[in-house]
């Protein structure tokens, strides 16, 4: 259990705008200090600016990097861990990213290779949990993304290793990528009008509050988040997959 965020090194990715960067700023208010990486060099380094003026200048540091780009992830995790030695979460904004990078940190945070444990959360969606008609490759993309910590999280020897692994499946949320949608890239596009999907979205404090939730839970492993403007709750997996983890344990 994290409990106070203020020795804690926190690390994001996909932080320079929209969810990524409302939870920069729920870590940096809890007293963390924070890495973010972002591929957009411009925004990244505003946001940056924009905390360092807040929260002050050594706790939140910009890092322009692109989740798909192997080695330069490496070397980020490495000096996170490096430099504070302490415990990491992370946020990735495609599947490459998110598989690579969950890796990454949980070989440089497992305690029975000189780490110090951690938490690692991956961003899933709402779309995660549910089929979607309009968009099914990022639909696809969100059920991998939460199959996969899931998955992770099942392994007999997390507590040992001192790692946990928990998803947040956030409900249409008022940011660019809701809306910027190019609607000519989304399947029968009739079905939802641009006036209907903003009538549904959550502002991002609402989401952040869900994932600071989901940070200070006695015990993360395995938790998934679900929140959208009129709910949040935690759902046991079972009622995604049918009840049944593979291999059975009987
Ligand atoms: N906005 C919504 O309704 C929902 C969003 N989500 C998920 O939340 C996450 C954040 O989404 P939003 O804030 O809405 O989007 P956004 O488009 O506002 O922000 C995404 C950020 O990720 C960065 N980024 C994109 N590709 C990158 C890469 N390859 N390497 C590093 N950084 C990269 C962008 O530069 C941008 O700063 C995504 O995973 C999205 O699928 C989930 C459910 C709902
Ligand atoms: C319970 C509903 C929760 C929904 C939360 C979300 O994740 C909202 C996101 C909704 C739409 C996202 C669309 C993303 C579209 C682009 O990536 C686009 O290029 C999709 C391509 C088409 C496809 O996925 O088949």
């Amino acid at each position: 259990m994290p409990g106070n965020l203020k020795t804690k090194k926190v690390f994001l990715t996909g932080g320079a705008q929209g969810l990524g960067k409302s939870y920069v700023d729920g870590f940096l208010a809890e007293g963390a200090t924070v890495v973010f990486g972002d591929i957009n060099g411009t925004v990244g380094a505003a946001t940056e600016k924009e905390f360092a003026e807040k929260y002050g200048k050594h706790k939140v540091k910009f890092i322009k990097f692109d989740v798909t780009d192997g080695p330069k992830f490496e070397v980020v995790v490495v000096a996170v861990e490096v430099v504070v030695k302490c415990m990491c979460f992370q946020f990735h904004t495609s599947q490459t990213g998110v598989v690579r990078g969950t890796f990454l940190a949980y070989k440089h945070m497992r305690k029975d290779k000189g780490g110090k444990g951690g938490r690692i959360i991956n961003i899933s969606s709402g779309f995660g949990l549910e089929n979607a008609l309009l968009v099914p490759v990022y639909c696809g993309t969100k059920h991998a993304i939460r199959a996969f910590t899931s998955s992770l999280a099942l392994a007999p020897d997390v507590k040992q290793l001192g790692i946990e692994f928990g998803v947040v499946c956030p409900g249409p949320t008022d940011t660019d990528l809701l809306r910027h949608l190019d609607h000519t890239k989304v399947r029968h596009a009739h079905l939802i009008t641009p006036d209907k999907l903003a009538a549904l979205m959550s502002p991002v404090d609402r989401i952040r509050c869900g994932l600071m939730k989901l940070v200070h839970l006695e015990e993360m492993n395995g938790a998934v988040l679900y929140v959208d403007r009129n709910e949040m709750n935690f759902y046991k997996m079972e009622k995604v997959n049918l009840g049944e983890n593979w291999p059975r344990q009987d």
